[in-house]
């Protein structure tokens, strides 16, 4: 049996997690060009590097393993003789380049490039026309005539990409395997090349069981994805992941070949807007019966249950319209949760701390979580609720919108202390 991941909760004590530090894409960030990559700002790059470093350090501090994604793509690379090549001609295909000379100039300046993270890494930073041996004369096409005479509009011949330290994302550990998720952007899809090659080839976690690939057609993002027990996960139906892809990957869980031990997807309907962008920027779990929320999802919702229906191949699913918190208990197999509303009662700083992933949160372990520091009214109604806060410096990594729970893809947890697989009712 396959046994490199193994994530069974969202707040199981964290052994192993998968981080992305910051690096020189962000100084590839324009204001021109930050709506398409999907940033708000500009982050100073030294400082949501110190940022980052002490949440990594928060982490190890807490016993948990930090690893690197670029690091783990460097490993998965070195250890298979064709696959730096691969990785090289698919990231091309993905980077928009079009003119054939421009493609053969990115790609001499990869092949030059010895160690095999510094690669992963040009290739996560963007590519300045600049740094290209291209002349007009070389030009093929009318494409790399573009380039070479600064028609293009930008000095970038293929862009950064940016959101990468959100590594929650592109592709999501569920029990032993891993959903590697079809992201609805561009700037997102490009991504999704280093997780693909990393699940593929990389000695540890190369061959996990794979419940949704990156070339099936239905958009899905990590964020919407939530493993609420061993047996249960709930998914939010939202702007960046569709109705089909759900159902795609239910269908897998529930009736695929490696046996995935999910009994019951819950989808949840969400509205379609930057503050909801993903499940987890509305709801994360803190405990074993607490939530940290939006309060703009309070009231009823749409929520689908999914489960093995009773011909072999068939999903049943269950309209369950109703509020969170009771939603949430059944998922649970729990008599009821308790919701902590970011910004508590105040109308103000529950937009701004919401804005600012108030309620995005990594437990470490049921009670305790990692949380931005900034969100100071959030954090004191969570402490005054009993969960022990660890606050990141986060003047800087929030301008990409996103928060703890973003910024990290668990690989391994402990089972919580008590399983939570019973539906009630
Ligand atoms: N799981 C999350 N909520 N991720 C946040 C991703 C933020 C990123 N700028 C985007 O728009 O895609």
């Amino acid at each position: 049996m396959y046994e490199g991941l193994n994530v069974r909760s969202e707040i199981g004590r964290l052994r192993k997690v998968m981080l992305y530090r910051p690096g020189n894409e962000l100084l590839n960030l324009s204001p021109d060009t930050l709506g398409p990559l999907l940033f708000d700002d500009i982050p100073f790059l030294e400082e949501a590097q110190r940022e980052h470093d002490a949440f990594a350090q928060m982490l190890r501090d807490e016993g948990v393993e930090v690893l690197y994604l670029d690091e783990l793509v460097a490993e998965a690379l070195d250890a298979a003789p064709s696959a730096r090549g691969a990785f090289c001609e698919r990231w091309l295909d993905e980077s928009g380049l079009c003119g054939r000379a421009a493609r053969r100039a990115v790609r001499e300046l990869l092949d030059s490039i010895d160690d095999t993270r510094a690669l992963v890494d040009k290739c996560i930073e963007g590519v300045r026309a600049d740094e290209l041996d291209l002349s007009s004369s070389q030009a093929a096409s009318l494409a790399d005539l573009m380039l070479t005479d600064g028609n293009a509009g930008s000095p970038l011949v293929v862009d950064p990409i940016p959101n990468i330290y959100f590594t929650r994302d592109t592709f999501s550990v569920i029990g032993e395997g891993v959903s590697i998720n079809s992201m609805l952007s561009r700037t997102r899809r490009r991504e999704g090349v280093f997780g693909e090659f990393m699940l593929r080839y990389h000695p540890e976690y190369g061959g996990a069981p794979q419940w949704y690939t990156s070339s099936q057609p239905h958009n899905i993002e990590g964020g919407d994805i939530l493993v609420l027990g061993a047996d249960v996960i709930g998914v939010g139906i939202s702007e960046r992941t569709s109705p089909a892809a759900i159902d795609e990957l239910a269908h897998r869980l529930l009736w695929g070949g490696p046996v995935s031990g999910i009994e019951r997807v819950y989808a949840f309907s969400i509205p379609h807007k930057r503050s909801f962008m993903h499940l987890d920027t509305v709801f994360t779990q803190v405990d074993v019966d607490a939530f940290t929320v939006h309060p703009g999802i309070l009231g009823t919702l749409h929520v689908f249950e999914l489960s093995r229906g009773g011909r072999p191949g068939s999903v049943r699913i269950r309209r369950l319209d109703d509020t969170l918190d009771v939603i949430l208990a059944r998922a649970l197999g729990l008599d009821a949760v308790r919701l902590i509303k970011c910004g508590g009662d105040d109308p103000i700083a529950s937009v701004r701390e919401q804005w600012n992933d108030g309620s995005n949160t990594l437990a470490v372990a049921p009670g305790r979580v990692l949380v931005y520091q900034r969100n100071a009214v959030t954090n004191d109604i969570l402490a005054r609720e009993g969960i022990e806060l660890l606050e990141i410096p986060s003047a800087e990594l929030s301008r990409g919108r996103g928060g703890p729970h973003c910024m990290s893809m668990a690989f391994w947890r402990d089972p919580p202390p008590r399983m939570m697989t019973k539906v009630t009712g």
